[in-house]
């Protein structure tokens, strides 16, 4: 579909209001807001690492804003992630099509059981199908499943452990189903987009770019400004 047209299908289809977007520090946020110098309806928080933190400063602000009669029509979960490799290689930016929490639930002697298999919640947020089509499209990124752990994986045989469990999987966070709960808790639609600073696998901190994924991460919003702006611009 010609890209004009599905952009403004989709501002239509998840409605008029300000986007939020959530990285876990700083250094992401400062990646994230330099896009958008004017704010311009796009809001960027560094929300804190890991899914509990980042999700209890993304309830907060939803919250927030809703109070104030200014609610958000997107959030947007941003920052570095590790690649699963050869697919997400170091640099290259995914738009997840499912945000998926990798560890929760429970080790058992025949593996690991996901709390949906032990009766409980959720393990599985799956953003809008055509936001994650236009945004990957935009942004020239790949789309998969981006997977959040608690325990950032430091051997090949947990990365291996975790691509059987999850074969679409491309990405590896800590904050992205964090910042779904909070989303799909206040009804509003999500999004996961992640810049690849390493490969997931064995523990090699001389492996990472942090400089590459933030400047790839600063790119890629840069190819998303025009519409995430547009969320508000209707609104003034
Ligand atoms: O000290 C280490 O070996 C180490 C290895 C991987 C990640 C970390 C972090 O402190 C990550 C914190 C931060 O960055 C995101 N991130 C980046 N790469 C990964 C990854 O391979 N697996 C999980 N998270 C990653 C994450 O979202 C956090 O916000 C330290």
């Amino acid at each position: 579909m010609e890209l004009q047209a599905q952009e403004g299908r989709l501002i239509a289809a998840v409605g008029l209001g300000r986007v939020l977007v959530a990285t876990a520090v700083p250094v992401e946020r400062d990646a994230v807001a330099q896009v958008f110098p004017d704010r311009g309806g796009v809001e960027v928080i560094a929300a804190g690492v890991g899914p509990a933190l980042a999700a209890a400063s993304t309830a907060s602000a939803l919250t927030a804003a809703a109070l104030r009669g200014e609610p958000y029509g997107l959030v947007v979960s941003a920052g570095i992630g590790g690649g699963f490799q050869p697919e997400a290689p170091v640099g290259s930016l995914v738009v997840a099509d499912g945000i998926v929490a990798a560890d929760l639930g429970a080790e058992t002697a025949d593996g690991f059981l996901p709390v949906t298999e032990l009766g409980f919640g959720t393990v599985l947020h799956e953003p809008p199908a055509d936001l994650v089509r236009w945004a990957a499209d935009s942004a020239g990124a790949r789309t998969g499943a981006v997977l959040t752990v608690s325990t950032v994986t430091g051997t090949a045989v947990r990365a291996a452990a975790l691509r059987e469990r999850h074969p679409t999987a491309l990405a590896e966070a800590m904050e992205g189903f964090g910042v779904a709960e909070a989303a799909a808790a206040q009804g509003v639609p999500v999004l996961e987009i992640r810049a690849i600073s390493n490969p997931v696998g064995p523990r090699d901190r001389a492996a990472w770019r942090i400089g590459d994924a933030l400047a790839a991460l600063t790119e890629g919003f840069g190819k998303l400004a025009p519409v995430l702006e547009s969320w508000n611009r209707h609104d003034s």
